[in-house]
């Protein structure tokens, strides 16, 4: 049987980097999703122990390692139903091994990352048995948008329910999007922010975390908080379509960090204020003590600061900042969203500003190259289907 498991992407509102060194963020689920699913296949009968395969359907691409190759490369590995082990360096060095029997377009040689955490999820959840994997994604990947996060979140999501580990009802033969209850959606979590590790290096944990949870969150060192919205916050995002590596970017904001420790962390001081100012602006509009207005006036200024500090981590792009100047010529505030160097830029829409400056902005971000599309923030996380 197949099962099938959606993850949301996410936009970080304010406080990526800093969230890594212990500062308060805010980041919430967008309705752009990576969709993972697994068959599991049985054993040859001639003796054939099958292969796990990996179908990436966008990039067009399928990986695939025989099950014996798999269980002389890493043991006899049989699956774990409980909490997550982290991969050891001996592990990871036997998947990278793995790795090279697989040809890897050099164009896409960024793909290796995510094959060595879906290898890694594979094989601690289910073993290594035969089964095969398919994966698609309204999501770019690499841009900001929390790719890595999603395609972790999906596929640990559809390996723990073929493992039988977590649970949803038996299908009803309807072919239904369902939600998991609130310990298996913990567990789906801690798997996946293992998968973050083996793409990112050195994750806070909070695009795995509002991936798996959906809804709009504030995120310190692991801690969560759900922030209630009444009036979702709008966003335009421009893709400057600047390719950049999350793991490179986060190890360049730590190696800043250690050449200038006070200054560095007076910028993370100052950010973990924007980002609990910034919570408790969404909640008190939550609770109708604020008035639309007022609060969409005190985000972009916020958002605008935050900006300001991501240029002093050294993250912003030039690319970055052409989509900054061009959005302030309409009076509208934006900032890098992610790992910044590149990728995705977020426009805050105030509620009152016209169709026609839109459309008048995203024609002029489009004729620098980028391309602009417009989200629903705040929605849900991670959601599973039994075929
Ligand atoms: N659908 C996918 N299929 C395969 N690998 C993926 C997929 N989505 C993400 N990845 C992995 O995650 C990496 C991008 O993650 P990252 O640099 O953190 O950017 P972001 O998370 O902002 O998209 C890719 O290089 C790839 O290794
Ligand atoms: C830069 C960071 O704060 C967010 C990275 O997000 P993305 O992979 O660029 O979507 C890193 C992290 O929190 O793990
Ligand atoms: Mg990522």
């Amino acid at each position: 049987m197949e099962v099938r498991a959606r993850a949301p992407g996410k936009i970080i509102l304010v406080g990526e980097h800093a969230v890594v060194h212990g500062s308060a963020a805010v980041a919430a689920a967008i309705d752009l999703y990576t969709t993972s699913s697994i068959s599991l296949l049985h054993e040859g009968e001639d003796g054939d122990a099958g292969a796990v395969e990996l179908d990436l359907r966008d990039s067009d691409l399928v990986f695939s390692w025989p099950c014996s190759r798999l269980r002389r490369a890493l043991g006899e590995v049989s699956g774990k139903a409980g909490a997550p082990t982290p991969c050891s360096p001996d592990e990871l060095a036997a998947i990278a091994k793995l790795m090279e029997d697989q040809e890897i377009p050099e164009a896409k040689i960024w793909l290796s990352a995510g094959l060595s955490a879906f290898l890694y999820l594979y094989t601690s959840i289910l073993g290594c048995r035969p089964g095969k994997a398919v994966v698609t994604s309204d999501l770019p990947i690499g841009a900001g948008l929390g790719s890595s996060a999603a395609f972790c979140v999906s596929m640990s999501g559809a390996l723990l329910t073929a493992a039988g580990t977590v649970g949803i009802g038996g299908g009803s033969g309807v072919e239904e999007w369902e939600l998991f209850g609130k310990d298996d959606l913990e567990l789906v979590n801690q798997w996946a922010f293992q998968g973050e590790k083996i793409i990112h290096g050195k994750p806070s944990g909070i695009d795995n975390s509002v991936s798996t949870f959906g809804s709009m969150i504030k995120f310190k060192k692991g801690e969560l908080t759900n922030l209630k919205s009444r009036n979702p916050v709008k966003m335009l995002i421009t893709d400057t379509r600047v390719g950049r590596n999350t793991k490179a970017l986060v190890a360049g904001v730590s190696e800043r960090a250690s050449r200038h420790p006070d200054a560095m962390a007076s910028v993370f001081h100052a950010v973990n204020s924007i980002s609990e100012e910034l919570s408790s602006i969404v909640e008190l509009a939550a609770e109708d003590e604020i008035a639309i207005t007022s609060k969409e006036d005190k985000l972009a200024e916020l958002m605008e600061m935050n900006q300001g500090l991501l240029q002093c981590m050294g993250v912003s792009h030039s690319s970055i900042e052409t989509v900054l100047r061009t959005t302030l010529k309409y009076s509208l505030v934006s900032k890098l969203t992610g790992a910044g160097g590149g990728g995705c830029v977020l426009t805050l829409i105030p509620t009152l500003s016209a169709n026609i400056v839109l459309e008048k902005v995203a024609t002029e971000l489009e004729s620098h190259g980028f391309r602009c599309f417009k989200v629903e923030v705040g929605g849900r996380g991670l959601q599973v289907c039994r075929g």
